[in-house]
């Protein structure tokens, strides 16, 4: 063990094991998540490191993991969703698995939309993975719902749908497992009685059951990408493909041609609803990952000076703590609001299930502002993260680089991040309701009575200052009172309707403040959930520790947004010179804990994947033998050189 790091360990003020039952939901949820990782000790599960391979080696490994970890699911009877996501979590490490599709889309869809029949028929098939699935929705052309092209025209004289990919924009584009996969959910437009009835879900066979070979229809592998190295995405064209009136979900279509409309359209939606809500915890998991990379590196990393005396840890240069300790704040906010988020999603989607819709549209708003929110700023921070480390940052032994390559499409998929965040139309909505004299319910009711405490620009000076800094009520006050932004966003379009323009573009001309207004909103959430968790943990040693950070996250965020909180005149100027004081003293405080802080999120070394983020410390010796095995090193004399060289 790494003498700094065993010191590091012996100046923590509080009990890391009773933070990670915090973190994990209990004391019993932490053990068994602890015997579910010891799989990762299984010599089936021994592979190369990825980096060391070519795309195809890659691929192929990853469906040999894929197909190991069905098997070894039933020999380790772990059968409870939960554990089973824990356990794929696990083994998983750092990348994608090729079956990951069939997992989060496939699966999800058949339970939330199959009718009784379709269940009985699909679930075992699929369930038993005989049939390999993907979701097919996003298309060369288009990702935006309305303009999908494929067309699924009913047949009543064969009670089939014809599926087609008219044009060349219409080839489904992005699916995972375009060559893993047997099955695909299909997202199409209705056509019955010659009218367009919008996107619905068919379910659509791409390969022979024992051969594997495509039916007639052009299906394969989109080439490489960015990362998701393991993961076949993929393009499908279908040329007037027919299925059964069977394998359309929820059954809108009667024998006859008649279309039956759905509770809500948007139902056919809820897969990425309930993805979009994962993400959110998932951007927590992977900014715990980079700070604890990050974090245990600098304690062991050593260079220059500070006074004249032995080089210092890299940790103990302010600026260091700086990039580093927001960001573990940050890992502890997302992680309360990713447990909120479940929760949420869990709690609506039973009372949808039970036909209650009212609270779809909050859902869908809630789900699509914070996956952009948290997945945004996740993103920016691994690579701070991976900067902080210096050259070792870069080298993928340290897995910075793969958890940022893996990681950065999360701002893309499942609805490209500024789209979801114009989806602030339920925050404007809400606003004109409350200004209309509505009482709103939930995370909208703080709009009740921005009424009476307008937030409009002001001369600073002229406000009274009424925020402590150093309160963490005030702090979330502040925050919820900027988020009335929509405030501004709402009179932006306002004015764009005054100088004659159509809705559409003056929804378009205010875009900019309807983001800032949906960032503000999300913020404001985080902060508040992150404080509304400190109320429940009795421990006072972690109840201190993580008031620091919940502070810390604060007043980073405010002086980020400083202008914000100026123009609102919702903080004064010395207020504002007073916040990096305090932060510098947050940093100080939160110093002696930082390395206990990530040993709390308890990745075992072979989830971490990373030389740099050892538990043990022991980063130099481990560097010099994961180098040594790059396959440069296969031979002492490389055989470019008899080729080129010599
Ligand atoms: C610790 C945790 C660990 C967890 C580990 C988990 C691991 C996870 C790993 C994940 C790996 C995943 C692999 C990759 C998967 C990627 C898959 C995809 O990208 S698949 C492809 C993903 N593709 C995308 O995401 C596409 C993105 N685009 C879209 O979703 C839509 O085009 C749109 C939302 C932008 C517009 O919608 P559109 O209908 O076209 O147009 P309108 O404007 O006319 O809207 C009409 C009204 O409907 C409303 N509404 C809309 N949606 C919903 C909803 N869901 N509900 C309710 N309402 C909704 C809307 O608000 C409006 O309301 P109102 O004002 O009338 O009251
Ligand atoms: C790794 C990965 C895996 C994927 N897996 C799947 C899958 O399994 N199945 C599937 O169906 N799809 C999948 N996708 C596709 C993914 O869902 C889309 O890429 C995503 O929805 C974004 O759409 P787009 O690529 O068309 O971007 P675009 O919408 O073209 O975005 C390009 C730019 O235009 C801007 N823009 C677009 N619309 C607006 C607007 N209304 N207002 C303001 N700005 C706008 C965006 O902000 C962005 O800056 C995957 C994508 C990736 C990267």
């Amino acid at each position: 063990m790494n003498p700094d790091i065993v010191k590091e360990r012996q100046n923590a003020s509080f009990d890391v094991q009773k933070l990670t039952y915090i973190l994990d939901g209990g004391p019993e949820k932490t053990k068994r998540r602890r015997e579910i990782s010891l799989v990762l000790n299984d010599p089936d599960f021994d592979e190369e490191d990825p980096n060391f391979l070519s795309r195809s080696e890659r691929y192929e490994q990853a469906v040999r993991k894929s197909a190991q970890m069905i098997l070894k699911l039933r020999e380790y009877g772990i059968s409870d969703p939960a554990e089973i996501n824990c356990y794929k979590s696990v083994v998983r490490g750092n990348f994608h698995e090729s079956l990951g599709l069939h997992y989060v889309m496939f699966l999800p869809t058949l339970y939330s939309q199959c009718d009784q029949e379709q269940s009985k028929k699909w679930l075992p098939l699929a369930t038993s993975f005989e049939v390999l699935g993907t979701y097919a929705q996003t298309e060369l052309g288009h990702t935006h719902l309305r303009g999908l092209e494929t067309t699924a025209t009913f047949d009543p004289t064969t009670q089939e749908f014809v599926l087609n990919s008219p044009t060349v924009t219409s080839i489904k584009w992005w699916p995972g497992a375009g060559k893993t996969s047997n099955h695909a959910v299909v997202l199409a437009q209705l056509y019955t009685r010659g009218k367009c009835h919008g996107l619905h879900a068919f379910i659509v066979q791409l390969r022979h059951m024992d051969t594997h070979e495509p039916l007639p229809i052009l299906v394969g592998d989109i080439g490489p990408k960015f990362g998701f190295s393991e993961v076949d995405n993929g393009f499908l064209k279908l040329d007037h493909v027919r299925i059964p009136r069977e394998n359309m979900l929820m059954k809108h279509v009667e024998p006859d041609g008649r279309y039956v409309k759905p509770a809500s359209a948007k139902l056919t939606y809820g897969t990425m609803v309930f993805i979009r809500s994962l993400l959110v915890g998932l951007s927590a998991l992977v900014m715990a990952k980079s700070c604890t990379i990050a974090i245990r590196y600098s304690a062991v990393r050593h260079q220059s000076e500070i006074r004249s005396e032995p080089e210092p840890q890299i940790l103990d240069y302010q600026t260091q703590q700086y990039k580093l300790f927001p960001l573990l704040a940050t890992a502890y906010a997302f992680s309360f609001v990713g447990q909120y988020m479940t929760e949420t999603y869990y709690r609506i989607s039973g009372d949808i299930n039970q036909g209650d819709l009212s609270e779809l549209p909050e859902l869908h708003a809630v789900s699509a502002g914070l996956k952009a929110f948290t997945t945004w700023t996740t993103n920016t921070g691994i690579e701070v993260c991976r900067m902080s480390c210096g050259g070792h940052g870069y080298s993928r032994s340290s897995a910075l680089p793969d958890l940022y390559a893996e990681f950065t499409p999360t701002c893309t998929y499942e609805g490209e991040n500024t789209v979801m965040m114009l989806q602030t139309a339920y925050l404007v909505k809400s606003y004109r309701q409350a200004k209309a004299g509505e009482q709103l319910r939930g995370i909208m009711s703080y709009l009740n009575d921005m009424e009476q405490r307008h937030v409009r620009a002001h001369p600073a000076s002229a406000r009274p200052a009424l925020v402590d800094i150093n309160d963490l009520s005030d702090l979330v006050e502040s925050y919820k009172l900027r988020a009335a932004l929509v405030e501004s966003a709402a009179k932006s379009i306002q004015q764009e309707l005054q100088k004659r323009r159509s809705h559409e573009d003056a929804w378009n001309n205010s875009a900019i403040d309807l983001v800032k207004a949906s960032d503000a909103h999300c913020h404001y959430m985080v902060v508040k959930l992150f404080t509304d968790k400190l109320s429940e943990i009795g421990d006072p040693d972690i109840n201190l520790v993580l008031t620091t950070l919940a502070q810390l996250y604060a007043l980073h965020g405010i002086a980020l947004n400083s202008g914000d909180f100026l123009q609102a005149g919702l903080l004064t100027v010395p207020q504002m010179q007073q916040i990096p004081v305090r932060i510098k003293e947050l940093l100080c405080l939160i110093r002696p804990n930082a390395v206990a802080l990530v040993d709390a999120f308890d990745f075992p070394d072979k989830v971490l994947s990373s030389v740099l983020g050892r538990y043990d410390g022991n980063v130099y010796e481990n560097l010099f033998e994961w180098a040594r095995r790059s396959p440069l090193n296969a031979t002492e004399v490389h055989e470019s050189f008899h080729k080129y060289l010599k």
